[in-house]
């Protein structure tokens, strides 16, 4: 099925996004972005190495760059200054990239967005040239806010990172979603692959995760399941599922047009 999926210009065939963060080592990493069919890879800048401490291991060498999309992050930013910053330095790093994800964090405990500094970020990134895929609260007003900012996706929140809790508020999700004019892809807390469905089928343009992944017992076998998740999240949204009814039901074998039953013989 042709369906791409198009961020700032460029177009994708798969709908799922994956981190790069808390695997065991780079080979599993890689193991891991294969089976999940991912063509958008996210790092955290000031986590992982790509170029910025010499002599060490880099993610680049794992995950070439001519064969994934980088998306740089400012997973542990607090402040709109300090994300800017992470993004200009990601952005040197990978000779002139702009396609960046945005987060800037409001809590240590529960990794929350702070969304003013969000806002004012975005502001800023965007001014100076970058495409801003950006992780947000599942609030329809403040996403149409990034929006008009300018920024190249939202990523509401399924529920906090790391979380595993899967989708807390679909009715907020479809708010988001039904007022949109840029991608939006659920970021953070899906679980596992029946979570990656529903968000597709609600109507997400893409999932981003990597804890439900990462800390899988077996982190490969997840990246396929969540592959699949997400293309038949996705199927299953094009298609239109059938109404809910609750005492409406037919059988699944209606009798109408049903040879009658030749009597028995006594
Ligand atoms: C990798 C990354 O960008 C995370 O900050 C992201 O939000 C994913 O969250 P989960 O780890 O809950 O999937």
């Amino acid at each position: 099925m042709n369906d791409p999926l198009v961020i700032a210009g460029k177009t994708y065939a798969s709908r799922l996004l994956v981190g790069t963060g808390k695997y065991k080592d780079f080979d599993e990493t890689r193991l891991a972005v294969e089976a999940s069919g991912a063509e958008i890879v996210t790092v955290a800048i000031r986590r992982t190495n790509i170029g910025q401490s010499e002599g060490e291991p880099s993610l680049l060498d794992y995950l070439p760059p001519s064969r994934y999309t980088y998306l740089p992050n400012t997973a542990g930013c607090y402040t709109a200054d300090d994300a800017v910053r992470t993004l200009r330095l990601a952005r040197e790093l990978l000779d002139g990239h702009t396609l960046a994800k945005l987060e800037v964090l409001g809590d240590p405990t529960n990794l929350y967005p702070n969304m003013p500094e969000t806002l004012k970020a975005a502001k800023e990134l965007v001014r100076d040239g970058f495409d801003v895929m950006v992780y947000c609260s599942d609030d329809p007003i403040q996403a149409r806010m990034l929006e008009d900012i300018g920024c190249a996706a939202v990523m509401p929140l399924a529920s906090i990172i790391g979380s595993g809790m899967g989708i807390l508020n679909p009715w907020n999700l479809r708010l988001i979603i039904d007022n949109a004019r840029v991608p939006v892809l659920v970021d953070a807390g899906v679980g596992t692959a029946s979570d990656a469905a529903i968000a597709m089928e609600l109507g997400c343009d893409a999932v981003l995760m990597n804890s439900a992944i990462s800390h899988a017992r077996n982190p490969v076998l997840m990246a396929s399941a969540m592959k699949k998740g997400v293309q038949a999240g996705r199927e299953a949204f094009l298609a239109g599922r059938m109404p809910r009814k609750l005492y409406t039901a037919e059988p699944s074998s209606p009798l109408q047009g049903m040879i009658a039953p030749v009597a028995r013989a006594a």
